[in-house]
């Protein structure tokens, strides 16, 4: 037993990875599946589809290494946080499929609810806003829209998970009907303080209690896997949300610090100790991580489109082959341009919030070509990133003090171009590590400590290494006069 298997179930994508016992990546597996938009706004995974590409890329990998059941001390799960399922525990096939975190059918849901006067109790249980983003309206629209289903899950016949609980449940043979603490803190059911899902927001939201599962420390015995589907039975030790698990694999463990991941879009998260920050910012409150009962909490920032901007360059604009395309075009763009691109093509994100906007490009000329183009979607990341720093800093100092160096990661933290800019427009250092598949390694380090053939938090953050860290190079003057420009650049934008 001297491996870990990491599985990574994305938004776009399924991903198997083993680490051998010194942590380090011996073979990956990847598989994409389909994604549905049944309506505009609407956006669904297959619950099989989830299930399938989990199980071929675990397959797959184990063939890869050439290495067997009995060789693996334990399976880590992270996740696309937030996406709903809801299925039936006799048959255990889900009565709908997925309803991805992107979705926003329940919009119209979230404005009653928040005209009704519920956002401030929202807020205080579950450290999140009243934004279709989360599980919780999502459950609710399932409950009310399946046929069936409302009469069935009052007769306790019905499981709800997120994807972690559902990997699970599938992997155990239906044995088990369990998800973390920080899987439960996105689902806007779960009261952070307390540790418990909370009564007062399922009655809000007409959920009857009997279809969540139990929510355990991120580091527990999540179950078996049946022997049938990994040619032996192997336990799942490690669970957390993507983002969390970035958190751990950055290791970001004292209160203060703070890492950014650059996927399809971008989430920044503060470690904030042992006690939850309300944010006067529309920050989001959530768990960090919860160990041996302790929950550590974080302030969240999510952005919803930050690589999803080069891909658009490249499938929409069609100006791009490849995305690293960006930095010669970037760097090869007019001084005396100042493009400026609002990436809002789902609504924006944190701090704003404004789920109905959309994106616009400002200061264009008739010379501005695909090199401007590039660069403002490669800056507007790091604007966005200020706009969260700014709303981090600001709450942050009123609860502690110091400002964080910033932790990067994910595929477009590859780009040197927006690491650099991200420094500059900032005016603070990003660290980029040697390791950038933080998210696996953060379950598979929780898998692998719990199993005990990895190291414990210190020693794991001692093996954090940088393998480059951008300093702010821009004068303090012109940083101020292009942060000024962004700022004008999203109030015409909300206000367009
Ligand atoms: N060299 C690069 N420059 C700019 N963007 C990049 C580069 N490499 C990858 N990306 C962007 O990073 C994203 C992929 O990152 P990844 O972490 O795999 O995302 P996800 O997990 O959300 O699918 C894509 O949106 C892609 O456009
Ligand atoms: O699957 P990713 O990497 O796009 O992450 C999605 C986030 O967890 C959504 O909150």
């Amino acid at each position: 037993m001297t491996h870990i298997l990491a599985i990574d179930q994305g938004t776009t994508s399924s991903r198997a990875i083993i680490f051998d016992a010194s942590m380090k990546i011996v073979a990956t597996a990847q598989e994409e599946f389909d994604q549905h938009f049944p309506q505009s706004g609407w956006v669904e995974h297959e619950a099989e589809d989830l299930w399938e590409t989990t199980l071929r890329t675990c397959r797959d990998v184990l063939k890869k290494t050439g290495l067997a059941a009995e060789d693996i001390a334990g399976i880590g799960i992270t996740n696309q946080r937030e996406t709903t399922l809801l299925w039936d525990r006799e048959t255990g096939e889900a009565l709908h499929r997925a309803i991805v975190w992107q979705d926003r059918r329940t919009s119209s849901m979230c404005r009653d609810l928040r005209e009704a006067g519920h956002e401030d109790t929202v807020a205080s249980k579950t450290g999140l806003l009243l934004d279709p983003y989360f599980s919780g309206t999502k459950l609710k629209w399932l409950l009310d829209n399946v046929e069936g289903a409302r009469e069935k899950a009052e007769a306790g016949k019905l499981a709800f998970g997120t994807v972690d609980a559902w990997i699970i449940w599938k992997l155990t043979g239906g044995k088990r009907h369990v998800t973390d603490a920080t899987n439960a803190s996105r689902t806007m059911l779960y009261d952070i303080r307390k540790g418990r899902w909370s009564s007062t927001i399922c009655a809000l939201l007409d959920v009857p209690m009997n279809v969540l599962p139990d929510v355990l420390d991120c580091d527990a015995e999540f179950g078996t896997t049946d022997a049938e589907y990994l040619g032996g039975e192997i336990k799942i030790l490690g669970v957390a949300g993507d983002q969390q698990a970035a958190t751990l694999g950055q290791a970001c463990f004292e209160p203060g610090m703070l890492k950014s991941t650059y996927g399809t879009g971008c989430f920044a998260l503060l470690n904030t100790g042992t006690e939850p920050v309300v944010s006067k910012n529309r920050l989001l409150t959530t768990i960090a991580y919860q160990l041996g009962g302790e929950r550590t909490y974080a302030l969240e920032g999510s952005i919803f489109i930050a690589g999803a901007v080069v891909q658009w360059l490249r499938d929409g604009l069609k100006i791009i082959k490849e995305a690293k395309e960006t930095q010669s075009l970037a760097e090869a763009a007019d001084d005396s341009q100042n493009v400026i691109l609002v990436p809002a093509f789902t609504g924006l994100g944190a701090p704003y919030w404004e789920a109905d906007c959309r994106g616009a490009v400002f200061g264009l000329t008739r010379s501005t070509g695909p090199e401007e183009m590039a660069r403002a979607a490669l800056q507007s990341v790091g604007y966005q990133t200020r706009d969260l720093l700014e709303a981090m800093h600001s709450d942050w100092k009123e609860a502690a003090g110091e400002e964080a160096t910033l932790r990067v990661d994910g595929g477009m933290s590859a780009s040197d171009y927006a690491m650099q800019f991200l420094a500059d427009i900032s005016g603070a250092p990003v660290d980029r590590p040697e390791v950038l598949e933080t998210t696996a390694i953060g379950v598979a380090w929780l898998a692998g400590k719990k199993a005990g053939i990895y190291p414990g938090m210190k020693e794991f953050a001692e093996g954090w290494a940088l393998e480059r860290r951008f300093e702010p190079k821009m004068e303090a003057e012109r940083r101020d006069e292009l942060y000024a420009c962004w700022k004008s650049a999203i109030k015409a934008t909300m206000a367009f």
